[in-house]
């Protein structure tokens, strides 16, 4: 491609890859935790929605239960997407990062700008994710969205068995922390260094580009954007959804 024909950032097109693998475990026996339904839809086809009502998102990459693409390309084909927005499934990994290392792999070369989007975080509204975009084609490699803590965090000495007391070591300064989010914004490339040089596990994609020694900012996240993880969190996603509902229409 010539210079004169290359996008300029403002123009690169971003892809959004959703690990939607996850068992959810931690939600209890049921149905894999991306394709349970929040008042009515599955948690999938709602933070598919999410990430597609950003007019920067142009592809969509759901990354399946191993066992699920076909169930997935079908609920994707039965429930009204936008339509200026591509979409593709693939079957997901045993842990959450390979399971968005496979997405990665499935990206076509043109897309220099992608976004990593937890199916478990369905509410996410659209602001966020344009912030992300924003601060990505800004020249950032790395951004999260981020929330202040509500709670005083104390670091233990893990008990050896569950409920059993454990020792408090340190009470880390709170105004110094973040509770991080999802989508989380990447100049691809960056992200496919991540992903090739971090062997160990990791809780999020971000911290594998810290570990290359490359800058990650944060811009703020938002309280609807909580991770669906616990039955509770389902309660409240439900809730948030009946208020939208009153407020917005939808
Ligand atoms: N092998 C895996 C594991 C997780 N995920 C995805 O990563 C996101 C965040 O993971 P989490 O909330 O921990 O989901 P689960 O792994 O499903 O939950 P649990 O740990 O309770 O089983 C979810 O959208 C989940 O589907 C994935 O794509 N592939
Ligand atoms: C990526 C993430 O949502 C950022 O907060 C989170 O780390 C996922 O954690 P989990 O271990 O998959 O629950």
């Amino acid at each position: 491609m010539s210079d004169e024909s290359r996008p300029t950032p403002a123009q690169t097109p971003v892809a959004a890859v959703i690990p939607a693998a996850g068992r959810g475990v931690r939600l209890g026996p049921g149905a894999p935790k991306a394709l349970r339904a929040l008042n009515g839809t599955p948690m999938l086809i709602h933070a598919v929605r999410a990430l597609a009502a950003s007019r920067h998102v142009s592809l969509v990459v759901v990354v399946a239960p191993p066992d699920g693409a076909a169930e997935v390309k079908s609920l994707l084909d039965a429930h009204a997407l936008p339509e200026r927005t591509d979409f593709q499934v693939v079957p997901g990994g045993q842990s959450r990062q390979e399971s968005v290392r496979i997405g990665l792999d499935a990206l076509p070369p043109h897309y220099r700008i992608v976004l990593v989007h937890d199916a478990a975080r369905p509410l996410v509204p659209v602001d966020t994710v344009d912030a992300v975009i924003e601060a990505v084609r800004d020249g950032a490699p790395a951004v999260v969205p981020a929330l202040p803590l509500a709670d005083t965090v104390k670091e233990v000495e893990p008990a050896a068995v569950a409920d059993d007391p454990e020792p408090v070591v340190a009470t880390p300064d709170r105004a110094r922390l973040r509770a991080v989010q999802t989508p989380q914004g990447f100049d691809r490339a960056t992200l496919v260094r991540a992903h090739e040089s971090v062997t160990e596990n990791v809780t999020d994609d971000a911290s594998m580009v810290e570990q290359l020694g490359l800058p990650v900012v944060a811009v703020p996240g938002h309280e609807e954007a909580f991770k669906v993880t616990r039955p509770l969190d389902l309660i409240l996603a439900e809730a948030v959804l009946a208020r939208r509902r009153l407020t917005d229409g939808f």
